[in-house]
């Protein structure tokens, strides 16, 4: 049996995102540059449904794009609900904007421009959500300054834990930071987790 077709099987069989996210992956692939930086369906998907089981009233995002996750979490989060979203490139921020003003949970995002790490320095208060997608080699970086600021109980996804394989035999920076990573993580007492082959992997934090 050829069991590479199973990730196709599993997108055709999950759900579609709204048409709004359709139209953003499109226009995505026509106007941005490295347009297969978006996560997609089976991301957003999960990232939608886990928020809307954990119906976090306080969310962050590091590394938005042009907007995919962000909308995807928001769709899941209470309608009083905050997604703070951290990313350095301001065209896409303008390209997320102009999604996020046409869909009715856009009012919940608010994008950040500039690095994430000084971003975190400045946030105030607590997230019991937050979602890490940006530059791989600050991965660690991120994990240790999101999760001071996390709930016990709250929620860490990390996209990508599995970087194309490269997590087996690290030799980049990126990928040595990815391992990195996912082995503190393993052995972390503040936290629990479980690590998912899921597209290109996403590990699932949870604080104590
Ligand atoms: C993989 S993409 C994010 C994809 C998005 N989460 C989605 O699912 O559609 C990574 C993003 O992180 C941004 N980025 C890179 N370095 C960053 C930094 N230091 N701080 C904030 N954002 C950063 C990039 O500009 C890029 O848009």
């Amino acid at each position: 049996m050829d069991l590479n077709h199973l990730d196709d099987y599993c997108i055709e069989t999950t759900q579609s995102e709204p048409d709004l996210l359709i139209e953003l992956v499109e226009k995505t692939y026509s106007d941005m540059g490295y347009p297969n930086k978006l996560s997609g369906k089976t991301i957003g998907r999960t990232l939608k449904l886990l928020s809307k089981v954990t119906q976090p009233k306080r969310a962050l995002e590091i590394g938005m794009f042009t907007g995919y996750s962000a909308l995807s979490i928001a769709e899941g989060m209470p309608e009083d609900g905050e997604l703070i979203c951290c990313e350095t490139n301001p065209r896409a921020i303008e390209f997320a904007q102009t999604f996020f003003d046409r869909s009715p949970h856009g009012q919940k995002i608010k994008a950040i421009f500039g690095p994430a790490l000084e971003t975190i320095k400045e946030l105030k208060g607590e997230f019991d959500f937050a979602f890490i997608d940006a530059d791989k080699r600050n991965y660690l970086n991120y994990y240790e300054a999101i999760l001071p600021l996390v709930k016990s109980g709250g929620l860490i996804i990390i996209d990508n834990s599995l970087w194309q394989g490269r997590v087996l035999d690290p030799k980049e920076n990126s990928d040595i930071a990815v391992n990195q990573l996912n082995r503190l993580i393993a052995q972390d007492k503040r936290v629990e987790n479980v690590h998912l082959n899921v597209r290109d992997g996403l590990n699932l934090v949870v604080k104590h």
